[in-house]
């Protein structure tokens, strides 16, 4: 099985339906609970990662957000599979939220799926068939979830509302983390709300990049649910502190 997942490059429905199932943990935090916090590790410090993640994890976050680079669709080398199943066996059990940054996308999904990631979202244009990438990612037993950089529109989920559990919209462009929040995207978080609001499907709206105590509210206010936060806290020295500081913003903003 592991043999078919890590090299097939397209799955055949009589594959997948044998593979359903295999994702880890998709269901580990409600899609329809509260406000979520997931660190991004891309500002970890790699030479201790397990440790790191333990960390945030201990100190309040619900959901580890993992960027998978490939020095191709975006100017940037990170992490893949390996580094996500060393997570599992490092002991790690909350929902592990895969942000694809690869291109093509497919040949890689079913190996995350292998490796234990929970949530898996992809760039639209990082695959010539978005509704056949998101049906893989879902016939994993994973959350699908499709990301939209800064100046996409999001046209296309008009066609593929009933495939995604996760909107992710790019506040800033990716590749790196460290980045300024467009401000634009308020606007596309509030479009975005409404398009899940008229779908009345349980979708979570996951905001990235330049995300801050400061903004967070704001963010929440135009209509974002999760919340991913790299350099916010892990270049602070008390990652407790930091999340504790998000919550209570949060809280003002409900
Ligand atoms: O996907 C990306 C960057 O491409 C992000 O997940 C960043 O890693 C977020 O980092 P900060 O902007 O929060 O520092
Ligand atoms: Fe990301």
């Amino acid at each position: 099985m592991f043999t078919l997942l890590s090299t097939s490059l397209a799955f055949s429905p009589a594959a997948r339906s044998a593979m359903a199932g295999r994702g880890h943990a998709a269901s580990a935090v409600s899609m329809a609970s509260d406000f979520l916090i997931a660190p991004s590790i891309l500002s970890a410090d790699f030479a201790r990662l397990g440790d790191e993640v333990t960390n945030v994890l201990a100190s309040g976050a619900d959901v580890v957000h993992f960027d998978v680079m490939d020095n191709h669709y975006v100017p940037n080398l990170t992490i893949g599979p390996m580094v996500c199943k060393a997570l599992r066996k490092h002991g790690v059990t909350a929902p592990i939220d895969v942000h694809l940054m690869v291109s093509p996308v497919d040949r890689i999904i079913g190996d995350f799926a292998e490796a234990g990631a929970s949530y898996i979202t992809f760039h639209p244009e990082a695959t010539g068939h978005i509704d056949r990438s998101l049906q893989l990612v879902k016939s994993l037993g994973c959350k699908s979830g499709l990301v939209f950089n800064p100046a996409t529109p999001l046209d296309c989920l008009e066609y593929v509302m009933d495939k995604v559990d996760i909107i992710l919209l790019m506040s800033v462009n990716p590749g790196f983390g460290g980045q300024a929040f467009i401000p634009a995207t308020l606007d596309k978080l509030r479009q975005a709300r409404a398009l899940i609001d008229k779908s009345g499907r349980d979708i979570r709206l996951e905001i990235d990049g330049g995300v801050t105590p400061k903004n967070i509210g704001e963010i929440a206010a135009a209509g974002a649910d999760m919340f991913v936060a790299g350099s916010a806290i892990f270049n602070t020295p008390d990652y407790k502190a930091t999340i504790d500081v998000m919550r209570a913003e949060l809280a003002k903003a409900k």
